[in-house]
């Protein structure tokens, strides 16, 4: 078993759990309840690259990373800071999120918010809306292609938005298959834990153009920001270095300023 199939097995493990207390039917009536999802695409078109904030207790590869026992107000601070989105890790055991953090951070802030986890049904997709999310990540690496094509449409047509997760050539080119327009390149190998920084340069020039590249995990600062702006990434995600440093919105403020000067703007 690699780590990720580990994850994915917890994962299923504990949707499963949930389904017992809340089936499908009156899930979907929540989720088609709740207000209309947020739209992002178009709001990360422009030149400047738009850093999206992750909420991160801890992860496999790191243990502990930071206690955040408000979500929320560190959301906010990512949000004062200038992140055009929040990304909140909602898997329990590894990563020690909640979807109780996914609603609370909803609710604190004005910009989309990303649920963070191993998605692999379509109940999760479903969990993601009603607790506000505006975007769900799908990891090409955990999906089947027929997985992968039912849970984009579903996800669409609930009117979010999917980040497509790919690590490598091949799920490089599946994404693309999906013509999912915002795609994620993820730096780590969700089977070795390793980071590889030369990821992003490498696989986005196999992406289509119209897709809206993001660089994932290791970005630590604001010349990491440049050498992935300058590979074409239009936005990136940053976990650890914006739930470890002393001050979020500081943090989170000078990788925006990055993301304008790879933009080609200052202001
Ligand atoms: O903490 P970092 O290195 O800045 O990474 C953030 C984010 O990319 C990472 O948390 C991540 C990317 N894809 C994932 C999939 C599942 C869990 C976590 C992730």
């Amino acid at each position: 078993m690699t780590v990720l199939d580990d994850l994915v097995a917890g994962a299923t493990e504990d949707f499963l759990r949930r389904e017992e207390s809340m089936p499908l039917p009156v899930l979907r009536d929540r989720a088609l309840a709740t207000v209309p999802a947020r739209d992002v695409v178009s709001a990360w078109s422009g030149p400047d690259v738009a850093v999206i904030c992750e909420v991160k207790r801890a992860s496999p590869s790191k243990g502990r990373l930071s206690r955040i026992p408000d979500p929320a107000l560190l959301a906010a601070e990512y949000a004062r800071g200038g992140a055009a989105a929040i990304s909140v890790l909602t898997e329990e055991r590894e990563f020690l999120g909640s979807l109780a953090d996914l609603r609370a951070v909803r609710r604190s802030v004005g910009v989309p918010v990303l649920r963070k986890d191993f998605i692999v049904s379509a109940y999760q997709v479903w969990e993601a809306r009603a607790c506000g999310a505006d975007l769900v990540l799908l990891i090409v690496a955990a999906l089947e292609d027929a997985q992968l094509t039912e849970l984009y449409r579903l996800t669409t047509e609930l009117g979010m938005t999917a980040l497509v997760e790919v690590h490598d050539e091949a799920e490089a080119e599946r994404a693309a298959a999906l013509g999912a327009e915002l795609i994620g390149v993820n730096a780590r190998n969700l089977k070795t834990l390793e980071v590889d920084r030369s990821t992003f340069g490498r696989i986005a020039p196999l992406l289509p153009e119209s897709a809206v590249k993001v660089a994932e995990s290791g970005i630590r600062n604001a010349q990491d920001v440049a050498a992935v702006a300058a590979a074409g990434a239009g936005a990136v995600l940053v976990g650890e270095a914006v739930v470890t440093g002393a001050d979020a919105a500081a943090t989170v403020a000078g990788l925006v300023e990055a993301g304008r000067r790879a933009g080609g703007r200052t202001r």
